[in-house]
């Protein structure tokens, strides 16, 4: 059986960290594309020096054009340019979306039949502008958000109960910005629900407000750290497990920004969602049931979304 083709656009600070996840987890072979002269390349034969250490196959490369990702199954985007201290995501709206035209150009040039992950922010309007650029059907251009913002939840939570990461399960939907909506009657430590675990004493109701407001500024206190960029290491790992999920068919239920076509009384937008990701892309779009409280949330969170989309529209009219 070929090996599959993992087109990673943007070979910066999550470029590269894809690609070396990619290989090695051994999901295919993977080309490293960006702008920048001989960064895509000298990424990409790092990696494949590291592979003997690691016992990995994977054919690396690095290019400049976009002939180089013809035919690929999976494309991650993170071509682009991150936001510095001080900044929001949404200052990085117009640039940013100069470069999906380009990228969605290729894409449909190139690449029609593959799986596109966009990562770049502000991430809601970018997918939704790269599946307009791209011309691809809405089931394979998804939005990589919600797997990040719920890791970040997921670990905050576990940190402050000293238990494993692996049986704390949560979910964070929205948009992905400081009013994303992470949701604690639907996650669980241990099976256990979040107000259940309040009720039962081990966890405070202050203490669980810290975590959520920390899990809606995560992207900011990393910032904030780093100074020169933002976070790379989890942003890409979340991106893989989406990939993975396509390319095994795993069917896993993800939070992902997703394009909605009435579910949560929504059309054409693209906000996170839990779906259901295995060989057809996004194949099923689960609708929860909020209660009032978790309406409003959702309903402010799309509100910042689709302000975002209607700034694309201005700024490139043939999107309206
Ligand atoms: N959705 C999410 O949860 C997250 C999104 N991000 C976003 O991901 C993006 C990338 O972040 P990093 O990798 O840290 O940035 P980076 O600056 O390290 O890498 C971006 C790369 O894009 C390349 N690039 C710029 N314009 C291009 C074009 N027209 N065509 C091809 N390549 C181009 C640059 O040369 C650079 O190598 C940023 O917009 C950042 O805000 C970052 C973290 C999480
Ligand atoms: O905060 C940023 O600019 C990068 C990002 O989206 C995140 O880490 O969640």
């Amino acid at each position: 059986m070929a090996r599959k083709k993992i087109a990673l656009i943007g070979s910066g600070q999550i470029g590269g960290t894809l690609a070396h996840l990619a290989g090695l987890k051994e999901l295919g072979d993977i080309v490293l594309f960006d702008i920048a002269e001989g960064i895509p390349q000298g990424k990409a034969l790092d990696i494949a020096e590291s592979s003997p250490v690691d016992g990995f196959d994977a054919k690396l490369s690095g290019a400049n054009g976009y002939e180089a990702i013809a035919g690929a199954d999976v494309i991650i985007v993170t071509a682009g340019v991150p936001r510095k201290p001080g900044m929001s995501r949404d200052d990085l709206l117009s640039i940013n979306l100069g470069v999906m035209e380009q990228v969605g150009a290729g894409i449909k040039q190139y690449a029609p039949n593959a799986f596109v992950i966009c990562i770049t922010n502000p991430l809601d309007a970018m997918v939704w502008a790269l599946q307009k650029f791209s011309g691809l059907p809405a089931n394979k251009v998804v939005g990589m958000a919600g797997v990040l913002d719920s890791a970040r939840f997921r670990y905050f939570l576990a940190e402050a109960l000293n238990v494993s990461v692996k049986d704390v399960h949560a979910m964070t939907l929205g948009g992905h910005g400081d009013d994303m909506v992470p949701l604690v009657r639907h996650s669980t430590v241990g099976g256990i629900p979040l107000p259940d675990l309040v009720k039962m004493g081990l966890l405070s109701q202050e203490k669980l407000d810290a975590i959520v407001e920390r899990t809606r500024k995560g992207g900011g206190e990393i910032v904030a750290l780093l100074k020169t960029g933002s976070a790379f290491y989890a942003p890409a790992a979340s991106a893989i497990a989406m990939a993975e999920s396509y390319l095994k068919d795993q069917k896993r239920i993800l939070p992902v920004a997703a394009q909605l076509s009435g579910q949560y009384g929504l059309d054409g937008t693209y906000v996170g969602v839990p779906v259901v990701i295995g060989e057809n892309g996004v194949e099923r779009i689960f609708e929860i049931e909020f209660d009032e409280a978790e309406k409003a949330m959702f309903a402010k969170s799309v509100a910042s979304v689709s302000g975002l989309i209607e700034a694309c529209k201005q700024i490139k009219p043939s999107l309206a």
